[in-house]
């Protein structure tokens, strides 16, 4: 079964329908296992001090209060705008290129797209182009929201980047970069250019190496290598999100994709082979009663159909509309 997939998703949080009852005491709406991980509500009402500490217990990192937002989540997808290599032609995997103008305008496209379908917590894999690609969509989401990546990579990163007023971190969405959502690592083939590639070592050879699941290419990873990672880490970190009630946005890569949607929807290892991805197409998912609902690539946010999805996203543009 061949399947090619764009979208585009809707919504956004409107400020004053946004409690604060849903985040009590929350940074950037973190999610629950970052939050375990990552922060504890440090007790302290003064203005001066940090609303939230690094780690010290997890056991003392979930508010009592804390509860499911909702039975329904939104989960877009967005394979990231072209990038220069792409441009080129060359293979890319985990070399870390930007995007070409035109992916920027791809990005900014996507996120018209976009720009009504609630946005409470942003995944990108590590590398830049599929940064950019997350950051100029989200120029364009009408809740006007700011996406703040969070840095772990230290305690001192962590401290140095905290936000000391409340307000400001309701008006802000968490972006989480992780390496496992990175493109394949595409080992000896990375800087080649692909069609010299399949000259040299035929189209079918080339062919398997690209769109396979189980056949590496050279010192690279296959999608199965690659969904390992990519699919454990959504299962881990995302899926709990999306159960919680957080409506996610993710932007990634083509392979690191194609192993996530392959779980998605259940996708056997022969029909991923013909799943190919477009830059820049937002994908637009319905997580309800633990289960992924694919809704396409809509056209435009205004596009009706969109809305007819679910109450709840028609509810949240709705909002918007009578907001801003
Ligand atoms: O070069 C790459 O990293 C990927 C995505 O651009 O290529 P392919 O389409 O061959 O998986």
């Amino acid at each position: 079964m061949a399947t090619v997939v764009s979208h585009q998703a809707i919504a956004s949080h409107k400020p004053s329908s946004f409690k604060a009852s849903h985040f009590p005491k929350e940074p950037l709406n973190v999610p629950i296992k970052l939050r375990q991980k990552q922060f504890k509500i440090q007790a302290t009402s003064s203005s001066q001090a940090p609303l939230l500490d690094p780690v010290l217990s997890p056991s003392k990192t979930i508010p009592q209060s804390y509860k499911k937002k909702s039975n329904e989540a939104s989960l877009i997808l967005i394979r990231h705008g072209e990038s220069l290599w792409n441009e080129k032609n060359l293979f890319t995997g985990c070399v870390d290129v930007p995007l070409t103008e035109k992916g920027v305008a791809e990005a900014i496209q996507a996120g018209k797209r976009i720009s009504n379908i609630p946005v409470d917590l942003i995944f990108t894999s590590s590398l830049i182009r599929a940064q950019m690609t997350a950051m100029l969509a989200m120029t364009q989401h009408r809740c006007k929201k700011v996406p703040i990546i969070l840095h772990d990579e230290s305690e001192k990163a962590q401290t140095w980047s905290h936000v000391f007023s409340e307000e400001t971190r309701k008006q802000s969405i968490p972006v989480i970069a992780a390496w496992q959502l990175n493109e394949r690592m595409y080992g000896e083939l990375q800087g080649l250019n692909k069609e010299e590639t399949a000259e040299r070592y035929g189209t079918q050879q080339v062919h398997e190496w690209r769109r396979s699941y189980h056949i590496p290419p050279p010192k690279g990873e296959s999608l199965e290598m690659c969904a390992e990672r990519a699919v454990a880490y959504f299962e881990d970190n995302i899926q709990p999100e999306l159960a919680f009630g957080n409506n996610v946005l993710i932007a990634a890569h083509g392979n690191s994709l194609r192993s996530i949607i392959m779980y998605l929807d259940k996708l056997t290892s022969q029909e991923v082979t013909s799943l190919e991805l477009s830059t820049g197409l937002p994908l637009l998912y319905i997580f309800k009663d633990r289960k992924f609902m694919r809704r396409g690539s809509p056209v435009g946010p205004t596009e009706a159909g969109v809305y007819a999805y679910t109450k709840r996203l028609a509810q949240y543009r709705q909002t918007l509309d009578e907001t801003l």
